[in-house]
């Protein structure tokens, strides 16, 4: 039985850097949470923190409902496997994984059940006795994720252990990671950068970003009720249309959401009219998923944008058509770098709130500091903190349709499918999951 409670986490390094902030996030045991974000956002961090590796700054850290901080690493019935994991090159594959039994003091006889046990789940069964330099890349990292499970750990963690390995091998080694702590019944943190891997994967997924917690839920929440427009814009291929819009509100009637061209309506009696009330006036961010939209004939009632075919990809399984429909686009920064509390130098890029900005003063007072413990500020209505461009709507067609660049094309919306987010990057929505 295993548990993990981060409270209130902050994780800030000495030349100011805050790595994590402020994050709580609690584990259950047997759950398998994977922690996703892009390089830099803390997730190595987080894994390091709860292993005893670093301690955090602020905050507190409970393993089945015990504080753990003043534990040291050897106390905390934790595995940890790496990118880099290394093995011992002049053992062989059984020496390796019984290595921490020996360690403990465990006998030979029992060691080798437990190694055979753990090679045959690991399936490894059949290379027991070769060196790691007689091994694959795949096999190398089975051999290392062995070594670390074979003593029963209480938490597993996990930071990138398959991006070393080519695409192929990743995908089954995801399958088997997953199976065998399921079987083992044993909690796991799996740290990825790779959206793929973590949907396919987890139980709940973390989304982090520069320090912060941006969403957390089953993969399916994530995907399908993202908590801002910052999960939104990260998570699914092709990415999440997001376009900007403007509010206006005819009361018991319907929600116009215009997005400079075209209006599409939304009725008063969709649950979400309510909550879209308060921006009349203003304007806010609409996604719309690839899926949520069907190209249809140009009469067609309903909810239609109309648009003209700018370019086409052909990816053999489906084409995507990427129309202009004359609204413009809100484009996310999806740097995971952390907040940094000091003044940007002269002239730099810096990304502040989701926005890229080029500093032509140095005075760090007129700068917008985003707030400490939320990184959002207005999106949309100062256009020095966004990027902005004009919208190219990605549409899902069958492979190579008969159509070109240049083709109208008019598109059904799937309203109850649409997203709505506030200046701020928050979702608009009352009671959404
Ligand atoms: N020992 C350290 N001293 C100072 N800064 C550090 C240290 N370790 C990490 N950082 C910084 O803290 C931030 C978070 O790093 P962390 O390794 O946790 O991110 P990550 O999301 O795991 O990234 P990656 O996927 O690239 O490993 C980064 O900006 C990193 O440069």
């Amino acid at each position: 039985m295993s548990t993990v409670a981060l409270k209130d986490v902050t994780k800030i390094w000495p030349d100011g850097t805050y790595a994590v902030d402020n994050l709580s996030l609690e584990v259950q045991d047997g759950e398998f949470m994977v922690l996703l974000g892009p390089s830099g956002c803390g997730k190595s961090t987080v894994l390091r923190m709860i292993a005893g590796l670093e301690d955090p700054s602020e905050g507190e850290i409970l393993l089945n409902g015990e504080p753990v901080l003043e534990l040291p690493p050897r106390d905390r019935s934790i595995a940890m496997v790496f990118q880099d994991f290394a093995l011992y090159p002049h053992m062989t594959v059984s020496e390796n994984i019984g290595f921490p039994l020996k360690l403990s003091g465990v006998e030979p006889a029992p060691r080798q059940d437990r190694v055979g046990a753990v090679a045959g789940a690991l399936g490894i069964g059949e290379v027991l006795g070769r060196r790691p330099s007689q091994l694959s890349g795949g096999q190398r990292q089975r051999v290392a994720m062995g070594r670390a499970i074979v003593r029963r750990p209480g938490l597993f963690l996990m930071d990138e252990p398959l991006s070393n390995l080519d695409s192929g091998l990743r995908a089954e080694l995801r399958a088997e990671i997953t199976s065998m702590t399921r079987e083992l019944g044993v909690t796991t943190m799996y740290v990825t950068h790779d959206q793929a891997e973590a949907l396919t994967m987890a139980d709940r997924v973390a989304i982090m970003r520069k320090g912060i917690l941006q969403d957390c839920g089953t993969p399916t929440d994530v995907y399908r009720r993202p908590a801002t427009l910052y999960v939104a814009a990260f998570l699914g291929s092709p990415k999440m249309n997001l376009l900007e819009a403007s509010v206006y509100v005819h009361l018991d009637q319907y929600i116009a959401l215009n997005f400079g061209e075209q209006t599409l309506y939304m009725p008063w009696n969709d649950p979400r009219a309510r909550a879209i009330t308060r921006y009349h006036g203003e304007r806010i961010v609409v996604g719309i998923r690839a899926e949520a939209l069907t190209p249809v004939t140009p009469q067609t009632p309903g909810h239609i944008l109309q648009g003209r075919i700018r370019y086409l990809e052909h990816h053999g399984h489906e084409s995507l058509a990427y129309l202009d429909i004359g609204a413009t686009a809100i484009v996310v920064d999806e740097m995971g770098g952390p907040v940094q509390d000091q003044a940007p130098p002269e002239g730099a890029l810096k990304r502040i709130g989701g926005a890229l900005q080029r500093l032509t003063r140095p005075a760090a007072p007129e700068l917008p500091v985003p707030p400490r413990s939320r990184d959002r500020v207005s999106l949309l209505n100062d256009p020095g903190r966004h990027a902005r461009k004009p919208a190219e709507l990605a549409v899902r067609l069958a492979p190579y349709p008969q159509v070109s660049p240049g083709h109208p094309l008019a598109i059904s919306v799937r309203m109850e499918a649409v997203h709505f987010f506030d200046e701020r990057g928050d979702r608009i929505d009352v009671g959404w999951r």
